[in-house]
């Protein structure tokens, strides 16, 4: 195995720690870079390997991000290393279905402008998705070059969670990407999220991103059409990679109360103080959340955001739970079905 070529992946040595003898022996490990509907894009550092979905039953649903074994001979998909994060979304327009985004993605850079874009509850949101997700959080205020006072905006965000990295920078300038580097280093897999034109691109480009492999990708078809392969992760000039998917750009709390509750951890405290246990907050008497935000030690913004987003995330997994539910009575109807056709068969 060429640990020098997977570390350009994102690999790490506890990866490497979970194989057994016999799967060092006989399967090599990719990176799940591209997922088109029946195909699969995997890189090994030095190679692009296209597999059909099919030969990668074994690993379960995938991720941009996933880490597999392929076996040295088939090149059929072993299994799929456990992952160290996952970032899932409800899916657009597809009622109550999570999507897969990225795994095993260390950071997520929340990348948000000093302007009217400037958005604290926009923050918190994807703070618990990153909380959810196992993944780092780093709040990233880029336009600083174009406000007055880029510490106004540095000092909001930083109040949003305990320990909370905060940077403000000039995204177009490399120069500014200096306190970023830490976090893209050799090893190290990256996100980024964020309203549109907040300069995710700009960011991106400004860190290094660029095609993981520069030889050996084949852009023309077999009949010489020229083709475009979408790749979602691409190198970054500190050492580490990004996993930039259209899907990132999109993301909706989907079944992620432990994030929620992370995020806004000194209400959940303070809703425990309450005197009633089903207390509403709404004006009970002995209402610990009603007395901080009289004495002003905590904000109605924040309040309503976290009932906000409590509501939104418990109703998506409502409904995640019925479509759990519904597909399991089908899965016995197509299993009774199938029994029963094979009856009159034989
Ligand atoms: N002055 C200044 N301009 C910036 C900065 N970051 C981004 N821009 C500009 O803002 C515009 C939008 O930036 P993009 O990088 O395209 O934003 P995006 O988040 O990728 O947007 P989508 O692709 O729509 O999601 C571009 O014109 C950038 O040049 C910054 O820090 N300072
Ligand atoms: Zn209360």
């Amino acid at each position: 195995m060429d640990y020098q070529q997977l570390g350009k992946l994102g690999w790490k040595s506890c990866f490497g720690g979970q194989l057994t003898e016999e799967e060092e022996r006989n399967s090599f490990p990719v990176r799940v870079a591209a997922h088109f509907g029946s195909r699969v894009l995997c890189l090994t550092g030095s190679e692009e390997i296209v597999l059909p979905i099919e030969q990668l039953h074994d690993c379960g649903e995938l991720a941009v991000g996933d880490w597999l074994l392929l076996d040295n001979e088939t090149r059929r998909g072993v299994s799929r290393l456990p992952r160290e994060s996952l970032i899932s979304r409800k899916a657009a327009g597809v009622k109550s279905k999570t999507q897969l985004i990225a795994a095993n993605v260390d950071t997520l850079f929340i990348v948000c402008s000093c302007n009217h874009d400037f958005n604290l509850s926009r923050l918190e949101r994807y703070l618990a998705v990153a909380s959810e997700s196992r993944v780092t959080p780093i709040v990233v205020l880029t336009k600083a070059d174009l406000c007055e006072d880029r510490d106004v905006f540095r000092q909001q965000a930083l109040q949003l969670q305990s320990g909370l990295i905060v940077e403000t920078v000039d995204a177009r300038d490399t120069g500014d990407m200096e306190p970023l580097a830490y976090w893209c280093r050799s090893g190290q897999t990256v996100a980024l999220v964020g309203s549109s034109g907040a300069g995710k691109s700009t960011l991106a480009m400004s860190l290094g991103a660029g095609p993981l492999l520069t030889q050996g990708i084949r852009e023309d078809d077999s009949k010489g059409r020229h083709t475009t392969t979408v790749r979602s992760i691409h190198c970054l000039s500190a050492g580490g990679v990004l996993i930039d998917t259209p899907g990132m750009r999109e993301l909706q709390l989907a079944d992620c109360e432990e994030g929620v509750a992370k995020v806004f951890d000194e209400i959940v405290a303070l809703a425990e103080e309450c005197q009633f246990r089903d207390c509403s907050h709404q004006g009970e008497p002995g209402c610990a959340i009603a007395a901080a935000i009289q004495c002003g030690e905590l904000d109605t913004r924040r309040l309503k955001n976290y009932q906000k987003l409590q509501a939104e995330q418990a109703r998506n997994a409502q409904s995640l739970h019925e479509r759990r539910e519904q597909d399991r009575k089908l899965g016995h109807f197509y299993k009774a079905t199938l029994s029963a056709n094979q009856k009159r068969k034989y």
